[in-house]
């Protein structure tokens, strides 16, 4: 979806006989239905791979294989070609062939141990780190730079994108961060795992949240201020012992005003003071609308706009409909040269699927 929208084409390779699509990043992409279990089919998208500038494959390491488009097989054809292959565990190693998810790989990272509170276990924050940043996000940057030294070199090459690596580089920062003794504690007792009082989130008294990422001093003491509470009375922000007390201040204090109160309150300082919140509010607060962070397509759904943005080059994310399954076989066929009876043979033996006539209701 973020190649899509930054401007490539995309043609997603669906299955055929499906009732309903679950890719909701779908966003700007072309659907081809295939039946890979044919090997006519195999045959229609080696020839649309070959012609290709990027293969992008998430299966288990050797079903390409199987079908006779390994990365050997295409770049043979196409030594131009940029083969990406984004999996769990990587195209090697003891669990290359293992079925996992997000919270797995996330495991294996070493980040999971880290997210969690105090006493509790750990807590995979959505499938946000491993499926998205160190996964989908990582094997979009390793495309870019292969694209990149393609444009020097002429040649294409394998992009090995492992979840579990990508989100532990994500995470350098921890690794390389432990020399500040930023996580000699335990989980969920250091100043940036909700450890610290002025490093967390505090309830309002309307049920909402807001967070707190008052870490320097001068903004420490901004916070001090706008909470009404006095410096003198209150232990060193430092002072990690004391960090329970204080928490049980923050909280206290917190409670007794609203979430848009303390917004006239903070808004404005530097104390480091925002509301959480949620994915139906950001479009309608003030600093997000001002930058249209989000939009909202032509179904009604909002949507983060693609970021960052860039000055002479900025994404335009699709604002129309996702598509259908086979939506756009016919069309990317023909294109791809393939002769209309061709095409008519195909599906005919159920190998391709077209869903024009769905497409145009
Ligand atoms: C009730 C359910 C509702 C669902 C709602 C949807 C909700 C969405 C929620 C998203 C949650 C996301 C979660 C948290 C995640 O972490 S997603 C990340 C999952 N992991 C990966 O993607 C890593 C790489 N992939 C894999 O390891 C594996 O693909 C997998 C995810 C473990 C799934 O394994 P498995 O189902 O056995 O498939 P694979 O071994 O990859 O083999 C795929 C088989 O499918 C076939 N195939 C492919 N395309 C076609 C086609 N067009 N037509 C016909 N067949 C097709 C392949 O040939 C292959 O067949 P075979 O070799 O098994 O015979």
């Amino acid at each position: 979806m973020i190649l899509a929208d930054f401007g490539a084409r995309v043609i997603r390779v669906d299955r055929t006989k499906v009732a309903m699509t679950v890719d909701t990043q779908a966003r700007g992409k072309q659907s081809v239905a295939l039946n890979l279990k044919s090997p006519k089919a195999v045959a229609v998208l080696k020839r649309l791979c070959v012609q290709s500038d990027v293969v992008l494959e998430p299966y288990r390491k050797g079903v390409m294989e199987k079908m006779g488009l390994g990365p050997e097989d295409l770049l043979k054809e196409n030594p131009r070609l940029i083969y990406a292959r984004l999996t769990g565990y990587g195209q090697s190693g003891s669990y290359a062939r293992a079925a996992g998810h997000d919270i797995n790989y996330l495991a294996l990272s070493g980040l999971l141990s880290m997210l969690g509170r105090s006493s509790e276990k750990p807590y995979a924050p959505l499938n946000l780190v491993a499926d998205f940043a160190g996964g989908g996000l990582m094997c979009a940057f390793g495309i870019v730079l292969a694209l990149l030294e393609r444009s020097r070199s002429g040649q294409g090459q394998i992009i090995d994108a492992s979840m579990v690596e990508g989100a532990a580089y994500v995470g350098s920062f921890m690794w390389k961060s432990r020399s500040l003794g930023l996580w000699n504690r335990p989980r969920g007792e250091n100043m940036l795992d909700s450890g610290a009082p002025f490093y967390d989130t505090y309830r309002t008294s309307d049920g909402k949240y807001v967070a707190v990422g008052a870490i320097e001093p001068q903004f420490y003491e901004e916070l001090v201020q706008g909470l009404g509470l006095d410096d003198a009375d209150l232990p060193s922000q430092m002072s990690v012992s004391d960090w329970p007390q204080l928490r049980q201040t923050f909280t206290r204090v917190f409670a007794t005003k609203t979430q848009a109160e303390w917004g006239r309150i903070f808004d404005g300082t530097d104390a480091c003071v925002t509301p959480v919140l949620s994915l139906d509010e950001v479009l309608s607060h003030p600093h997000n609308q001002a930058r249209g962070s989000f939009f909202k397509d032509s179904q009604g759904e909002i949507s983060p706009r693609p970021a960052p943005v860039l000055s002479r080059s900025p994404a335009e994310a699709c604002r129309s409909r996702d598509p259908f399954i086979g939506e756009h076989t016919r069309a990317v066929l023909k294109e791809y040269r393939f002769e209309e009876a061709q095409i008519e043979q195909l599906l005919s033996a159920g190998i391709i699927e077209c869903n024009e006539a769905k497409a145009r209701l």
